[in-house]
């Protein structure tokens, strides 16, 4: 389907607005009427403006230019495509118009065919920044997030981490720093075949996702291993989310291709008290790697507290 625009005509010689919209209407264009410069800017600030903007150069309210600076000071990726019409076409005119921000100029009275042809210009450049920002949405995405699992990847997840450590020594609020690993997970890739594997790194994409709120963070830091923090009051209560999340795993039936494969995790946690003096992330991550290494000596499918480890 060919990419439409949305068309603001913006005159206040309301003969000439109603000529160029019946011509874009015939041309199978949507379009929207202002006839002064302050209804004009009231469709542009809408959220969901027009892309295509025909702005008469001299109006009551704001004049086409005047509009032309105030839309380029608008911080966007998508900056809508002006055109400036007007009877001034003097080269100086022409180069204002242009250095205020217009990205065209047509000249009145229209010459319909000149019209109907800067029009199709704008909607092609504007297809292309389409594309350009839907092509730049999938890379800060694909920057930031582990594509099998869809849960942050290591890098983007520790700079959250590093913003949210900062925030809780600020509000003097207490965090829970947990990592945590699947268990046996070279046995379940040897006897179920690693796509298995992966579609069992999915599902735990999704448990995580669920069980925890959408401003805590989870993350997926190595093949197997996961980073989760969250605000909580105290250990206790850090203790029993852990808890409740580690028997939702175990609980869980991980299905690939009709078979049914048992997965359990270890957890290793550390709990945040701002003043402490541990401040460093690193140095949080360490004890809980370290927590981590006694759930697995003790046997596995447990959560251990760096406190009890020591
Ligand atoms: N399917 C799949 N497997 C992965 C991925 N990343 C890492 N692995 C596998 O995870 C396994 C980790 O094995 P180990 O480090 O020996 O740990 P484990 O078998 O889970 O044993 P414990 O951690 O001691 O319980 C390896 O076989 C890796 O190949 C992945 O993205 N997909």
């Amino acid at each position: 389907m060919a990419f439409s625009v949305r068309v603001l005509i913006a005159d206040d010689d309301k003969a000439s607005a109603k000529l160029v919209e019946v011509l874009l209407q015939k041309w199978g264009v949507e379009v929207i009427v202002a006839h002064d410069g302050v209804e004009a800017l009231e469709h542009i600030m809408q959220p969901e403006p027009p892309s295509l903007l025909l702005l008469d150069w001299e109006m009551p309210g704001y004049s086409g230019i005047e509009l032309c600076q105030k839309i380029r000071q608008i911080d966007t990726s998508n900056p809508p495509y002006i055109i400036i019409c007007t009877a001034r076409d003097t080269a100086e005119h022409i180069a204002e118009g242009l250095n205020q921000g217009a990205n065209d100029f047509v000249t009145k009275p229209f010459n319909t065919q000149v019209l109907k042809a800067r029009i199709e210009v704008g909607r092609r450049t504007l297809e292309l920044q389409a594309r350009l920002v839907d092509a730049m949405t999938r890379l800060d995405h694909l920057a930031s997030f582990d594509e099998l699992t869809g849960l942050l990847n290591r890098r983007a997840l520790f700079e959250r981490v590093h913003e949210d450590f900062s925030r809780a020594m600020r509000t003097d609020s207490r965090l829970c720093f947990a990592v945590c690993d699947i268990d046996w997970f070279k046995r379940i890739n040897d006897e179920h075949g690693h796509p298995a594997g992966d579609a069992i790194l999915r599902q735990l994409g999704d448990i995580f996702s669920r069980q925890l709120r959408p401003y805590d963070r989870v993350g997926r830091i190595g093949g197997e291993e996961f980073l989760l923090l969250f605000s909580v009051k105290d250990a206790g209560r850090a203790h029993k989310v852990l808890e409740r999340i580690r028997q939702a795993i175990e609980e869980h039936s991980f299905e690939y291709q009709g078979q049914f494969i048992s997965v359990t995790m270890s957890f290793g946690a550390t709990f945040v008290i701002p003043g402490e003096k541990v401040e460093r992330v690193e140095d949080y991550f360490s004890h809980a790697d370290k927590a981590l290494y006694q759930s697995k000596e003790k046997g596995r499918n447990l959560v251990t507290f760096f406190d009890n480890c020591v």
